[in-house]
């Protein structure tokens, strides 16, 4: 994989795609990142040893592979000048748009149009080679531009593909947002092992790595995890008070109204923002 690719926009999102990428032995020089902020360019240049640019243009004019990693509510204002610059490369770069919620043929349309686009969505978890992405090709994608979106997020976590562009919006759901998801609930964890008495750095760890071995245990083997949370509750033992405690506060559906909602503003982005 020496593509060069360019991320524009050097934010969370994108630190933790080349962050994950270089950690896997991806060259430094084939990648850049550009962003308006001359400090914050300074700063990946400093930890990461990418390239860096501020001016989108010059920055897109090379690039096999064009990474958007801005928020959705600049990529509009950003997509629109690049337009001039993608139309007179002889074979246009491979998009692929990290952005929550706007669709394919909307940023093909701003680049110019008829460009081979990759919608992902990919998270946080990828610095740590962990990640999660759900991709999506446009119909103007080669074989090996699906294989090459599916190797870069592949060098930084799991991906798996959806054939039909609104699924991108359940994978946020699922995926994209998901970190959150458990970060918040072991938070919840940490604050309640430690209002029983724990010190809290053990009742973080302690959460952490219980996290961690039930994802670890559940990926490993062919229970799904409603048996193995059933595996865990002994009649009448301490397991069963606690799931209990959490079905008669309905976690169930709480999860489902949250994964809702998120999905649901997915798509009112691309009211909001198109
Ligand atoms: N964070 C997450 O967990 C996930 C995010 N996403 C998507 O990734 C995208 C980026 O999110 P995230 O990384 O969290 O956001 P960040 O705000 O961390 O990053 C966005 C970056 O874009 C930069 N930027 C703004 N304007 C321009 C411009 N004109 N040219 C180049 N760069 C520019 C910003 O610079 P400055 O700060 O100076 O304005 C900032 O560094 C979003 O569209 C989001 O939907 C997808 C999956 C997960
Ligand atoms: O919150 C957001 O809008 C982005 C998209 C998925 C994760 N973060």
């Amino acid at each position: 994989m020496s593509q060069k690719l360019t991320f524009i926009g050097a934010g969370n999102m994108a630190s933790a795609i080349f962050g994950g990428l270089l950690r896997q032995g991806y060259a430094a020089t084939d990648i850049t990142a550009t962003s308006p902020e001359a400090e914050a360019l300074r700063r990946i240049r400093e930890r990461y040893g990418i390239n860096t640019q501020n001016d989108n243009v010059a920055a897109v004019a090379q690039a096999d592979v064009v990474v958007l990693a801005i928020k959705p509510q600049v990529v509009r204002d950003v997509c629109l000048p690049l337009c001039d610059a993608i139309r007179q490369r002889s074979r246009p770069p491979l998009i692929i748009s990290i952005v929550a919620g706007i669709e394919a043929e909307t940023i093909s349309h701003w680049l110019g149009g008829g460009l081979p686009v990759v919608r992902c969505m990919p998270n946080t978890p990828a610095l740590v080679g962990t990640g999660a992405s759900g991709l999506f090709a446009n119909a103007h994608c080669s074989t090996e531009q699906r294989e090459l979106a599916g190797q870069l997020l592949g060098a930084v976590g799991l991906v798996e593909w959806v054939d039909n562009e609104p699924l991108i919006d359940a994978v946020t759901a699922v995926s994209g947002s998901g970190p959150a998801y458990f970060f918040m609930f072991f938070s919840a964890m940490e604050d309640a092992g430690v209002a029983l008495g724990l010190p809290r750095a053990i009742a973080r760890r302690l959460a952490l790595q219980t996290g961690l071995g039930a994802a670890r245990m559940a990926l490993a083997g062919d229970k799904s995890p409603a048996q193995l949370m059933r595996d865990v509750m002994s009649p009448q033992g301490t397991t069963e008070r606690a799931i209990t405690t959490f079905e008669y506060h309905e976690l169930n559906e709480i999860v489902h109204a949250a994964m809702e909602a998120c999905a649901l503003r997915a798509r009112e982005m691309r009211s909001d923002f198109v």
